[in-house]
């Protein structure tokens, strides 16, 4: 569970958040969505300790990020926007590499790797180094190596970008299977239709505040739209930077 209180955080004049307040809970998937620069990924760094809030309170799972970023990265499972991976390395490399830092046993990591491979149908790549990998299979495994230590809640910024339709589908299958596991998914995106198909929490950013936040559901009365293209358009204020 998350829970984010009145988070801010400028970088020189530019505002790119300012008191940001919401909760994630276990067993849901809240999407945090707003156009390009809204400061979705802002927020998501400062949940997993990257960048220090200038003022706010942040827990998750009952931790603090600045104060227990150790106990945090247990907790937490993190796909970032820059995939990151070590292009040397193989994806089992990568994977096992942050199995080992996470301190788990040669073991554990082959018998997680495997069932994480089958799951996201890694199995043709990986073996192979990670270097010219395509968008979906980086998204895999760094998704497979946030994975690796079994983290409660789990944070992914734009998880589907440049995907093609049917890995963003399996994509959706898997986030869906962590919410019924009880785990608590919190990703980011500008494509309306992404969390419209999948989360029970929207939680929408936009010039680094919260525009609105509710259930799909209640999106839509609070707009008065019956389609949810029209609500957050209507709530944002302007459809610059949607995919709907
Ligand atoms: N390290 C940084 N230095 C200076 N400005 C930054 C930095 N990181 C983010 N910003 C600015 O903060 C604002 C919010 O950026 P952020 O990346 O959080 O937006 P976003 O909602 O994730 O956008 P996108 O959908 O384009 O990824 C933008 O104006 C951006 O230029």
């Amino acid at each position: 569970m998350i829970e984010v209180r009145n988070l801010e955080k400028s970088f020189g004049d530019v505002r790119a958040v300012r008191g940001v307040s919401f909760t994630a809970h276990d067993g849901q998937i809240t999407g945090l969505l707003g156009p390009n620069g809204a400061g979705k990924t802002t927020t998501l760094r400062m949940l997993y300790s990257l960048l220090p809030p200038d003022a706010g309170e942040i827990r998750i799972d009952g931790l603090d990020p600045t104060k227990d970023a150790m106990a945090i990265k247990r907790t937490l499972g993190v796909v970032p926007d820059s995939r990151g991976l070590y292009k040397r390395l193989s994806a089992r490399e990568n994977i096992a590499y942050y199995g080992e830092l996470h301190g788990l046993s040669k073991s554990v990591i082959a018998e997680r790797t495997e069932r994480l491979a089958a799951r996201l149908n890694m199995e043709d790549f990986i073996d192979r180094k990670t270097d010219g990998f395509s968008q979906g299979q980086r998204v895999k495994v760094a998704i497979a190596r946030a994975m690796i230590h079994e983290p409660q809640t789990v944070l992914m910024d734009e998880p589907s970008n440049g995907l093609d339709v049917m890995t963003t589908r399996a994509l959706r299958h898997y986030i869906r299977d962590l919410k019924s596991a009880g785990h608590s998914v919190v990703l980011s995106t500008h494509i309306m239709q992404e969390v419209a198909a999948l989360c029970d929490r929207i939680v929408i950013i936009a010039a680094g505040k919260i525009a609105a936040d509710g259930t799909p559901e209640e999106l839509l009365q609070m707009s008065g739209c019956d389609n949810v293209e029209d609500a957050f358009v209507k709530l944002i204020g302007s459809d610059e930077g949607l995919l709907a």
